[in-house]
């Protein structure tokens, strides 16, 4: 059951910096209620940071965030884990419970936040472990046991269950062979078609970016360089893109991310 009516993200002149660092200058972005957009831009630009902040997994600087008309940046600590408990999420180290096994994990959200019992929670866990490709021999395991391709598919499953009205996910097919790369995007677009999920993913995959999320977002140098419907997003004359989609630029960019490396 799906537990609210999805809402759009939006974010305003969010800054935040670690230290010495400057990772987030003035990010403006829309994530639209019930699509999914899909964020990209170079490694260590703050991709992450920016979904941490999202959640109030990172406190910011300054600027705005809000989901529908909730002021995510004016919430206090109770008010962050109701909205969490709103949401699907997915981190790049796909923070599983050690103690907890496979289906327990992927059962976490029905078990305690829905209060399902063990025997029907399980019987859900199977259903989206299946989704993901993992068999009912693996539910009985604990994460140790597993892969790391595993355990992230795992943690896309746990960040799926129980149909959450938004779903954040970093790199939900990292280290993934095309095949399951192929069912988890299905997955995921599933949720939106057919559910009418707010969706934010971060992905590397850039055939992915273009071809299976509604709206793509750039992030680059701090800021959202551009973002826009899929079938907007230019084949040529801007050289962040061109960079991110088609691994190719001409002038300062290129050489700007070469002297980066
Ligand atoms: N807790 C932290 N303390 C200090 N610096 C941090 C912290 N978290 C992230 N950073 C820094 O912020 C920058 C952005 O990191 P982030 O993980 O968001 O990058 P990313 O765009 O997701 O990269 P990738 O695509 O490689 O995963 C990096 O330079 C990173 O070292």
């Amino acid at each position: 059951m799906q537990s609210g009516a999805a809402e759009a993200i939006t974010i305003e002149g969010l800054a935040k910096s670690f230290v010495d660092k400057e990772v987030l200058r003035s990010i403006s972005l829309t994530v639209p209620a019930g699509e999914s957009t899909v964020l990209i831009g170079p490694s260590a630009t703050g991709k992450s940071v920016l979904l941490k902040c999202l959640l109030g997994l990172m406190p910011i600087d300054s600027g705005s965030m809000k989901y529908g008309n909730l002021e995510l940046h004016a919430q206090d600590a109770d008010g962050w884990s109701a909205f969490q408990s709103r949401a699907g999420m997915l981190f790049q180290q796909n923070a599983l419970f050690d103690s907890l096994r496979i289906w327990e994990n992927v059962a976490f959200r029905l078990i305690n936040q829905e209060r399902m019992s063990r025997k029907k929670a399980r019987e859900r866990a199977l259903i989206r472990m299946a989704e993901v490709g993992l068999g009912e021999e693996m539910a009985d395991l604990f994460p140790v046991e597993l892969s790391g391709g595993m355990q992230k598919r795992v943690g896309v499953a746990r960040a799926m269950i129980g149909n959450p009205e938004l779903l954040i996910l970093d790199d939900p097919t990292a280290g993934l062979d095309p095949i399951l790369t192929n069912s988890i995007l299905s997955l995921i677009e599933r949720a939106t078609a057919g559910k009418g999920t707010t969706v934010l993913v971060v992905t590397g995959d850039m055939k992915a970016a273009r071809s299976r999320f509604d709206n793509v977002a750039m992030l680059f140098d701090g800021e959202i360089k551009w973002s826009g419907r899929r079938e907007a997003v230019p084949d040529a004359g801007n050289p962040y893109l061109e960079q991110m989609i088609n691994g190719r630029a001409r002038g300062p960019i290129k050489m700007r991310l070469a002297a980066r490396d």
